[in-house]
């Protein structure tokens, strides 16, 4: 099977007009101008003020808004076919979804199906994706397993079609063990691609499961006993070691809990190069709503691995991690399963199809819990939704930054409007918002996609298939050469395009270096994403508790009473706890 070829429909073809954005702040992650923006045939054309423009341009007044680079999400997964269900958000769907609320670029991850090779999968995603998305995304692939054909297909992925991710688990039946992720590491590192892993220990899970069952506890509730934070936090710490070991560039997805991100913070002063991804769902929410009293249909809807933690301090604290560089991008897991897929798991919590939404929220939720309550500012909103993802993944400064040269993927952000999330109003297919109710200043007001206005004044017009692939090359240098790229920050009034040609310079290099059996590139240690300083830890922050506990050990009488134990064995209450 050939990469299917993508036709792009005759209306979209030509230029789609002018756009000029008047008095806004322009905020990149290294900084906020206020400047006005030019844009011709999807591309960023000028930055300035002053500008000397055709006439017949349509003008967007920005005044008292801030014009962002267009979210990127890293983390999504349309139409997954997962655990006996598929996802309701299709690739239309989920990315007419993400643009309505601010994000003009998704990276899902290509699941092979049983039997089916990673190229075939990347084919069929290929295909299920590029007529329906509405705006540019990119794929991870994932390793269900660990062959020495995954290995060679890992290669024509990473110099054929544009992949720079493979995703490996630690947990669910299709977890690769240490020496297979070591050897799935290697191969990352010799082909230039970032690892990713789904940290959690998956032998220890089973076990827990096993117990939890036997005492009767199938409700929603077990899915978070089962998967405590010490059962994250092993894992990442695990993977940080194998990693360090073949020196592969890490990327921790889904960090979820403290201790998870103690340890990603830990394995980067140790000089391992590890990045850690929460998710909107982790800031935005917590693993409270597991508790039987809220019924079967609120806690499924909230169930995703690893868990949300019931300790409520968590979501303020991974925000503070965010702000300190400890993590360093939030992605929304878009993986939504309706009310009657999650009744799958009625009888038993195992079966509930893991995942929530999070794609049209994200920027909403970031900004909400993050800006507006003043723990980042505007810049850091922007690297943690936007540029840190096209860093790691090699994308920009094409996007996820406002210069001359980039893509027009922006947003004309409202820091004063405000709404409310809810499933009866929100674009997603799915039946369920785990963030209902949540008020949310900051609004997308314009969203621009490759030049095209596409949210105009809150108006969605989402157009299917006017996305496309976007590949990502190998040896992104913010991962693999951190101190070349130090110096070479675009000019904001400058031209990116001699940017991008020095980071296929780079590229190029280490190709050459590769195809050459040079020794391995070093890779530098500590943080390289942001500015120096940035990612320090203010002292009098670095003891935060880790308040994760054992499945065997005694729960206060609150989170006690959240757990309901059904057909006690031998008729008799559980003497479990
Ligand atoms: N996170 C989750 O529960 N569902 C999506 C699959 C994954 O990312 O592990
Ligand atoms: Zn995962
Ligand atoms: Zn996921």
């Amino acid at each position: 099977m050939s990469t299917p070829v993508k036709k792009v429909p005759i209306h979209l073809q030509s230029s789609q007009n002018r756009l000029l954005i008047r008095h806004g702040q322009v905020v990149n992650e290294d900084g906020i101008t206020e400047d006005d923006v030019y844009i011709e045939d999807g591309i960023i054309k000028q930055i300035g003020r002053n500008l000397i423009i055709p006439g017949g341009t349509r003008t967007i007044d920005a005044r008292g808004k801030y014009i962002l680079p267009g979210g990127i999400d890293p983390h999504t997964h349309f139409e997954f076919e997962f655990m006996g269900a598929k996802s309701v958000d299709d690739f239309y769907q989920g990315t007419k979804a993400a643009i309505s609320g601010g994000t003009t670029m998704i990276i899902d991850f290509a699941f092979p199906k049983p039997g089916e090779s990673i190229l075939d999968c990347f084919y069929n995603y290929r295909q299920k994706a590029d007529d329906k998305v509405c705006c540019d995304y990119a794929l991870h692939v994932c390793l269900s397993h660990w062959s020495e054909q995954v290995k060679r297909e890992m290669e024509l992925l990473t110099k054929e079609h544009g992949v720079n991710s493979f995703k490996m688990f630690m947990a669910y039946s299709f977890m690769l063990n240490d020496g297979e992720l070591y050897s799935a590491f290697e191969q990352c590192q010799k082909l230039g691609a970032v690892a990713q892993v789904h940290a959690e220990n998956g032998s220890i899970i089973a076990k827990n499961v096993e117990k939890l069952l036997s005492k009767g506890i199938t409700g929603p509730e077990g899915h978070e006993l089962s998967r405590p934070e010490d059962i994250e936090a092993e894992a990442v710490n695990r993977a940080c070691v194998i990693a360090k070991q073949v020196e592969c560039p890490l990327y921790v997805v889904h960090v979820m809990s403290k201790s998870a991100a103690e340890k990603v913070n830990e394995a980067r002063l140790r000089g391992t190069q590890v990045y850690g991804e929460t998710l909107v769902a982790a800031i935005g929410t917590d693993g409270t709503h597991y508790c039987s009293r809220h019924g079967f249909q609120h806690a499924a809807g909230h169930v995703l691995s690893p868990p949300l933690r019931s300790d409520p301090s968590t979501p303020l604290v991974l925000m503070n991690f965010l702000a300190q560089d400890v993590l360093q991008l939030v992605g929304s897991d878009n993986c939504t399963f309706n009310k009657a897929q999650k009744e799958l798991g009625k009888d038993n919590f195992t079966k509930i199809p893991n995942g929530v939404n999070g794609v049209e929220d994200r920027m909403s939720v970031v900004w909400e819990k993050g800006v507006h309550t003043g723990l980042i500012d505007p810049t850091r909103f922007v690297a943690i939704t936007s540029t840190n993802a096209a860093k790691i993944f090699n994308l920009y400064p094409r996007k996820g930054y406002i210069g001359v040269g980039s893509d027009a993927d922006i947003v004309i952000w409202n820091p004063n409007a405000t709404r409310t999330i809810s499933a009866k109003t929100h674009h997603q297919a799915v039946d369920f918002n785990i963030f209902e109710g949540m008020v949310c200043h900051g609004v997308p007001e314009y969203v621009i996609v490759n030049g095209r206005v596409i949210v105009d004044e809150g108006q969605l017009r989402a157009v299917q298939g006017y996305g496309r692939y976007i590949e990502s090359p190998a040896f992104p240098p913010f991962v693999y050469d951190p101190e070349k790229v130090a110096d070479l920050k675009p000019e904001r009034n400058g031209t990116v395009e001699e940017e991008i040609q020095n980071i296929r310079e780079i590229e190029k290099i280490h190709l050459e270096e590769k195809a050459c059996s040079s020794p391995t590139p070093t890779i530098p240690e500590g943080n390289v994403l942001t500015p120096s300083g940035k990612g320090a830890r203010p002292e009098g922050q670095r003891n935060i508790q880790d308040s994760s506990f054992s499945i065997s050990e005694d729960l206060d009488v609150e989170r006690k009473s959240c757990i309901r134990v059904r057909n006690p064995p031998g008729g008799k209450s559980s003497g479990f706890w």
